[in-house]
């Protein structure tokens, strides 16, 4: 196990690269395996949730090479082989193996999915979308039993909008017989990249990005090359510290209007950000004013980027208020962020964020994001160093980020934990 050191207070300055997406890679991934030739993924992220993944379909018989930001996939000999426990509980997108192997095999044995359990993260619009495709499925001993004599298109009303069940059902449907629509279907960037991949694959899809999604479901799928979309939410929490730390951080290999919600609120903090065509520069400033952030479904402000927004608006003169519509209660960062001094209140679904300075303490990540906040608050830290655990969730979702904000000016770096003295 390790932890993250950082003696904060230098303002980042420089360029970084931006990663492919994590919810793209590990959604493409599995939609591989409806091809029965090889596929190839560039611009692939390094990150745990994507070698965990190789190990899942590795299990099922895929034949895979990974190499640097490459990864080729041959999913010719897969078998249906039933996955109730392992690898499936350690990350929450092994949810996808069902749409995949119920588009692929009719039938899907796979345990409940695991990840950043930050609230009850329910998944019956997944399993309400299988059963209108023809899908029989029961809960047994904690993994799902999903089978279909015959998948058959459907008309599916979303009841929430969800980004997993919009991607499962167009998985399956691929292959179905007939034509099946998704009304409120999710419209972020990522559905869009796994469309694009399906549709190189053979399959027919139209409207993804859009609240309507209409598949013609086809009876054979082949294989493809594809480069998968930078990460929005590495983006914009390297922004975003870019904005806490004063600095000057030009953030490359992006596509910036994946990230206007997050430029229109530090520009209405009085963050300076210039929009290039595939980067985004953000000078610091001074002083901020406090801002009101709500995070809803895209193309409204992510949900992803909401903690680590958190530990900005500690830098902003007066009191923000950041409310999350999409997860009521992911504030597992603030008892933290208390930690290091921060003035926050949590009042219903919404962090009441007052300005204040914060200083060094010793941190845990309790899921991805909140390790994001954690970050960014101890690079604000002038005085001391911040020790963060929990580096496993930070792995997660982002790589190389020790090497890219060294790279960025900040004296940040790993140690291991002795575990016989972990007390954090
Ligand atoms: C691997 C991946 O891409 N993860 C992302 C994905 O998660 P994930 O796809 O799991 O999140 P959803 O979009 O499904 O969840 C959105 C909301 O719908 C609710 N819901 C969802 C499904 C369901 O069957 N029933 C239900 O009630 C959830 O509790 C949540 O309140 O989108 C989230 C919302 O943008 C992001 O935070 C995650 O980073
Ligand atoms: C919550 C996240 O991921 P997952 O859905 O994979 O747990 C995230 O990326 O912030």
């Amino acid at each position: 196990m390790e932890k993250i050191m950082i003696a904060g207070g230098k303002p980042l300055r420089g360029t970084v690269q931006i990663s492919g997406a994590k919810n793209s890679a590990i959604a493409l991934i599995p939609a591989s395996i409806l091809a029965e030739s090889t596929v190839i993924l560039d611009n692939l992220p390094e990150l745990s949730d994507v070698a965990i993944y190789v190990e899942l379909l590795t299990e099922l018989g895929a034949k895979i090479e990974w190499s640097g930001d490459q990864m080729v996939i041959d999913p010719s000999h897969l078998k249906a082989i039933p996955m109730p426990n392992g690898n499936v509980k350690k990350l929450r997108a092994s949810y996808y193996l069902m749409g995949a192997m119920l588009g692929r095999f009719g039938e899907a044995v796979i345990g409940l999915p695991g990840g950043c359990n930050f609230e009850p993260r329910p998944i019956d619009q997944h399993i309400k979308g299988f059963e209108a495709l023809g899908a029989q499925v029961s809960n047994e001993f904690g993994a799902l039993h999903i089978r279909a004599k015959e998948l058959r298109g459907a008309k599916i009303y979303m009841d929430v909008v969800s980004v997993g069940a919009t991607i499962n059902i167009m998985l399956a449907a691929s292959r179905a017989i007939g034509v099946t629509t998704i009304e409120n279907a999710a419209k972020e960037p990522e559905i869009i990249d796994v469309a694009t991949l399906l549709n190189a694959m053979g399959a027919k899809i139209k409207g993804a990005g859009t609240e309507t999604i209409r598949i013609d479901g086809v009876s054979s799928m082949s294989g493809c090359r594809h480069s998968i979309i930078p990460d929005r939410i590495q983006a914009a929490t390297y922004m975003i510290a870019a904005a806490a730390t004063r600095g000057d951080v030009v953030v490359d290999n992006v596509i910036p209007k994946h990230l206007e919600a997050v430029t229109a609120k530090l520009q209405e903090m009085g963050v300076h950000v210039y929009e290039m065509d595939e980067s985004i520069r953000v000078v610091g400033q001074p002083d901020y004013v406090s801002v009101d952030v709500k995070a809803l479904v895209y193309p409204g402000f992510a949900t992803d980027i909401q903690s680590p927004m958190s530990s900005l608006l500690t830098q902003a003169n007066g009191t923000s208020v950041l409310s999350d519509y999409v997860y009521s209660s992911r504030f597992k960062h603030v008892p933290e962020l208390l930690r290091m001094g921060a003035k926050i209140k949590l009042e219903g679904r919404s962090a009441i964020i007052e300005g204040s300075e914060l200083s060094a303490a010793k941190v845990k990540a309790t899921d991805l994001r909140a390790g994001a906040a954690l970050v960014i608050a101890a690079l604000t830290v002038k005085n001391g160093v911040t020790e963060i655990t929990g580096v496993e969730y930070i792995d997660r979702g982002y790589d190389n980020l020790v090497s890219n904000l060294t790279k960025l000016g900040a004296e940040i770096w790993r140690e291991s934990i002795n575990e016989c003295n972990v007390d954090k």
